[in-house]
C-alpha cells in the first residue's frame, strides 16, 4: 500500500478521498462555517514521501492548520505537510501604500498592558504566517521602541520622501520615538501630536504588510478621538485588566469606537490571573471575570485573558517578546490563539464580500 501510496505524485485515491471528505467537514471556533467554506484546497501531491496539502487561505492562521493535520493523524492515521498560502484581503478602503488591514489596539486607560499586548499580537500574527507592521501612535509616552530593542535608532530615506521603516525580528517599525528624544513629545499638544501621528502614518515607506498594528495612546480623550478618526482602521481591539475601574474606562473605549464607527472585533483581559510558581495555584489579584461580564453586557467578543507572569513583563523590559523568545511556550500560544481570533474575527466581518463566496445570481423567470 505504502509503494503505491509514495511512488507516484499524488496519493492513492483512498488517501485523497479522506483527506478531501475531512477537509470538507473540518470546522472550529476559528473557521465557524468550516474550513472549506473560506479556503481552497489548491492542491494534493507526494514530496519526499510525504502527502503536501496545498492551501490558500484567507487571513494567517498556521496554528490551526497544524491542529487540523494533528486530527487528521489521530482519526485517520494519514500524515499530511500542509503548505499554506495566505492571501489577505482589503477589510476597509484606504490609500495607505503597503499595507493591507490596520487594526487599532487600544486600552481606556494606561499601564493595562497595551503596547506589550500590541507588540505580542504583532509577533503573534507574525508566527501564523502574516507579514506585520507596528506604528506606536503613543506620542505622549512611546515604549514601542524600547520594547523591540530599538531604544535609541534614527530613521533614514532612500528616496528623500519617505521614512524607512526600522525592523526587529521580522517587524516592521515606526514611532515618534525614533524622531524625538524621550521627553519632548510630552509636551506637545493636540494639534501637533496628530499630525506626527499622520506623518508617521502617511510617510512611511511600508512594504506588503497585511497587517499594520496601531498601538493608541492610552484613555478616550480628543487625541484619541481624533486618531481613531484619522486612520483608515480596519477594526479595533480593547485591553483591559479585571479591575473595576480599567473596566469602566474600558467600556467608554467601547463606546469611542462605536462613535467613530470603527468594529470593535473583541475585549483582551490582561493581568487576569496568576499561576503561583510554586504550588501552581491560580489566583485572581485584580478581581475575577470583569472582562467577561462586560464582554456579555455589551455584547462583544472576550478574545482571551492573559495571566499576570513575570516573563511577559521581563521580555518587554530587555527589548523582546514572549511570542518570538518561543512560540511554543505556553503563554505564547495564548496569543497566538488570540491573534488567530482577531485575524479570523476580522475576515469574517465582511464574509459576504469574500471572493472565496460563491456568488448566487438570482434570475427572474417569465
Ligand atoms: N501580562 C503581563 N504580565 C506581567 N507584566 C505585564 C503584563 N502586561 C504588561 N506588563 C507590564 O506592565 C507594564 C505596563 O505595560 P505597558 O507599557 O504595555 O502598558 P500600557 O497599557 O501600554 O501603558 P501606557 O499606555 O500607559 O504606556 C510594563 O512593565 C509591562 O512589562
Amino acid at each position: 500500500m505504502f509503494s503505491k501510496l509514495f511512488s507516484s505524485k499524488s496519493p492513492s485515491d483512498e488517501h485523497s478521498k479522506t483527506i478531501r471528505d475531512f477537509y470538507q467537514t473540518y470546522q472550529s471556533d476559528i473557521f465557524p462555517k468550516g474550513i472549506a467554506a473560506v479556503t481552497e484546497l489548491t492542491k494534493l501531491s507526494v514530496k519526499n514521501s510525504n502527502i503536501v496539502l496545498s492551501i490558500t487561505v484567507p487571513f494567517p492562521c498556521l496554528g490551526e492548520l497544524a491542529i487540523f493535520a494533528e486530527q487528521l493523524l489521530a482519526k485517520h492515521e494519514i500524515s499530511v505537510l500542509i503548505d499554506a498560502e495566505v492571501k489577505m484581503i482589503k477589510v476597509k478602503e484606504h490609500a495607505i501604500e503597503g499595507i493591507t488591514n490596520i487594526i487599532a489596539i487600544s486600552s481606556g486607560k494606561g499601564g493595562v498592558g497595551k503596547s506589550t499586548t500590541a507588540v505580542n499580537l504583532a509577533y503573534a500574527l507574525q508566527e501564523e504566517g502574516a507579514n506585520v507592521g507596528i506604528l506606536d501612535a503613543d506620542i505622549y509616552g512611546p515604549s514601542i521602541p524600547k520594547m523591540l530593542g530599538l531604544a535609541g535608532q534614527r530613521l533614514s530615506s532612500i528616496d528623500g520622501k519617505k521614512m524607512q521603516p526600522l525592523e526587529s525580528g521580522g517587524l516592521a517599525a515606526m514611532s515618534i520615538g525614533f524622531l524625538t528624544d524621550e521627553n519632548d513629545a510630552t509636551i506637545w499638544r493636540g494639534p501637533m501630536a496628530s499630525r506626527a501621528f499622520g506623518q508617521l502614518l502617511n510617510e512611511t515607506a511600508w512594504s506588503d504588510l497585511d497587517y499594520l498594528i496601531v498601538d493608541m495612546p492610552p484613555g478616550t480623550g480628543d487625541i484619541q478621538l481624533t486618531l481613531a478618526q484619522q486612520v483608515p482602521v480596519a477594526a479595533a481591539i480593547v485591553i483591559t485588566t479585571p479591575q473595576d475601574i480599567a473596566l469602566n474606562d474600558a467600556v467608554k473605549g467601547l463606546a469611542m469606537f462605536k462613535e467613530v464607527k470603527v468594529p470593535v472585533l473583541g475585549i483582551i483581559e490582561n493581568m487576569s490571573y496568576h499561576i503561583c510558581d510554586n504550588c501552581g495555584e491560580k489566583s485572581h489579584l485584580f478581581g475575577r471575570d470583569g472582562g467577561v461580564k462586560i464582554s456579555t453586557k455589551f455584547n462583544c467578543e472576550l478574545l482571551g485573558q492573559l495571566p499576570l507572569d513575570i516573563s511577559i513583563c521581563e521580555s518587554a523590559d530587555q527589548g523582546n517578546s514572549q511570542v518570538l523568545e518561543n512560540s511554543t511556550g505556553e503563554v505564547a500560544l495564548q496569543y497566538r490563539r488570540i491573534a488567530t481570533k482577531i485575524a479570523s474575527g476580522l475576515f469574517h466581518q465582511l464574509d459576504k464580500r469574500s471572493p472565496l463566496t460563491k456568488e448566487i445570481l438570482i434570475k427572474t423567470v417569465d
